[in-house]
């Protein structure tokens, strides 16, 4: 979303500024991406709100899944957004902004926007390819003739072949009212917006932004790979969000002593936690393994609901003698470490902004998916562009717990010898990884589709506030 509005601070000319409506610990955590850019720093303003911690039952601070990312703190969470829409939307007609640009989860900002008559666009964290099977899942039920929870069905009237089985997806779409209701209503207010903006690029997912407009009648522009388009400087690429817990530095020149393509870069995004006998099985695996390895560990969260980082007796010894690898616990310099040309690998829980990052730096896929939309944002990597192969996970699940199966460490080494190895596969892989980071980076360069649909956009906007004037006139 930061992306987002310097993307178009420093797009739009002089007559675009942005403003960004978010709570205090939240704007705390956004502002210095925003200041370190001059041109951003002078054209968007934050716009901040309290967070209402008493009422929605959360501690002081805590108005991010970051700081935990349980299903309690979630349910809290939405309640206390909930408890500030009132006082958001007075701020959207006091402010009075030309165009409105909200996440899916603001179904509210579709009703404020058609009141004062300007577009609202509708942000999607995650691709067209995931849009597009959450509509067709919706649409026709296919698993619902599925008698097993392991077997395999086709996603019904979509551009390509795509397999899922019902233990992978969203528990939303297995049927919970409460969230159905609420998810209803998020897609309503979907289909009253103006148009939708996605962080992807035309190479990518042609076929299935061409499909979303079709199905769904709407408007959609590709802006993508914002992080490609903003994320010019060293700083950029190392804070991105969280403050790195290592020395970015360090960690380069480790990779600068290694041979080109032969790091695998581990890291199942910020908010995954596993068990400590999950962790046993990839330390069991990275040993074994002939790679050497960047691991961004994830913590275990125990039964009593406290998390803390945790690692067999004596690895992180034999690793730090060994020279093989480095583990990072907390925020990794993801975007530099993806970059750099000794990274052959990434093993990533599908979350789309991994998905971008690894895209944009040309490096193959292991896909473990988790939760969300992960296990459909794997199948474009591994069914569809094919730059990618499965650890095999096969149960959606808000964190990997003690009940759930292991993905076992002879698994995880097989998927990681297909990626790293040298057979036909692996080769075949990186090739289409590289063009897929060619596309993006020509996506956004002069002339790009990328670039010109921004363009495109922002001169819609334009006519749109044009076309309210001259209404507003002649009233
Ligand atoms: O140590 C870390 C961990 C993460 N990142 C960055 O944080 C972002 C992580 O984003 P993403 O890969 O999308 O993962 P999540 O944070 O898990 O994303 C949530 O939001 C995404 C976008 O809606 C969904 O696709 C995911 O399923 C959902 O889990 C990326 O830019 C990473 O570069 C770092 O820089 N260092």
């Amino acid at each position: 979303m930061v992306d987002i509005a310097r993307l178009f601070a420093a797009a739009g000319g002089r007559d675009i500024r942005v403003t960004i409506l978010t709570t205090t610990t939240n704007a705390r955590r956004i502002s210095s991406a925003i200041d370190r850019d001059s041109l951003s720093g002078r054209r968007i303003s934050l716009l901040t709100l309290a967070f209402p911690f008493k009422e929605a039952g959360l501690p002081e601070g805590c108005e991010n899944l970051l700081s935990a990312p349980t299903p309690e703190i979630n349910f809290k969470l939405f309640h206390g957004i909930e408890l500030l829409q009132p006082e958001m939307i007075d701020l959207v007609r006091t402010h009075r902004p030309d165009c409105l640009v909200t996440d899916y989860l603001y179904p509210w900002s579709a009703d404020v926007s058609a009141e004062l008559g300007i577009p609202r666009l509708a942000f999607s964290g995650s691709g067209f390819f995931n849009l597009c099977i959450a509509d067709s899942i919706e649409a026709n039920n296919p698993h619902a003739q599925i008698s097993s929870e392991s077997e395999e069905f086709v996603v019904p009237g979509i551009p390509n072949r795509v397999t899922l089985t019902r233990s992978q997806l969203p528990d939303i779409v297995k049927g919970e009212a409460k969230l159905s209701r609420f998810f209803d209503k998020l897609k309503q207010a979907e289909r009253r917006s103006y148009g939708v903006i996605v962080n992807t690029f035309h190479y990518l997912e042609a076929e299935y932004a061409d499909h979303y407009r079709r199905v769904t009648g709407l408007k959609a522009w590709q802006l993508g790979p914002v992080s490609l388009f903003i994320n010019r400087n060293f700083d950029d690429k190392i804070n991105r969000g969280g403050k790195s817990d290592v020395n970015a530095e360090n960690c380069l020149n480790w990779l600068d002593s290694m041979k080109p393509n032969s790091v695998l870069y581990i890291c199942l995004g910020s908010l995954t936690r596993f068990s400590k006998a999950q962790i046993s099985e990839i330390s069991r695996a990275l040993e074994e393994s002939s790679h050497p390895f960047i691991w961004v560990l994830a913590k275990i969260l125990k039964p009593n609901g406290k998390e803390q980082w945790w690692l067999p007796e004596g690895f992180e010894n034999r690793v730090k003698q060994s020279g093989k690898g480095l583990i990072i616990r907390g925020w990794a310099p993801q975007m530099a470490i993806l970059e750099h040309a000794s990274i052959g690998g990434f093993v990533t829980h599908c979350g789309w902004n991994s998905i971008m990052e690894g895209v944009c730096a040309g490096v193959p896929m292991v896909t473990w998916p988790i939760f969300a939309e992960q296990f459909y944002n794997e199948k474009l990597v591994t069914q569809v562009m094919k730059f990618g192969v499965s650890v095999g996970n096969e149960v959606w699940s808000v964190w990997a717990t003690e009940e759930l199966p292991l993905i076992r460490g002879e698994r995880l080494r097989s998927a990681v010898e297909v990626v790293m190895g040298g057979g036909v596969e692996a080769a075949e892989m990186r090739r289409k990884a590289v063009e897929l980071g060619k596309e993006a980076k020509r996506a956004v360069g002069e002339g790009g589709t990328s670039s010109d649909e921004l363009k495109g956009l922002l001169e819609e906007i334009r006519g749109c506030k044009s076309k309210r004037r001259g209404v507003e006139h002649v009233a």
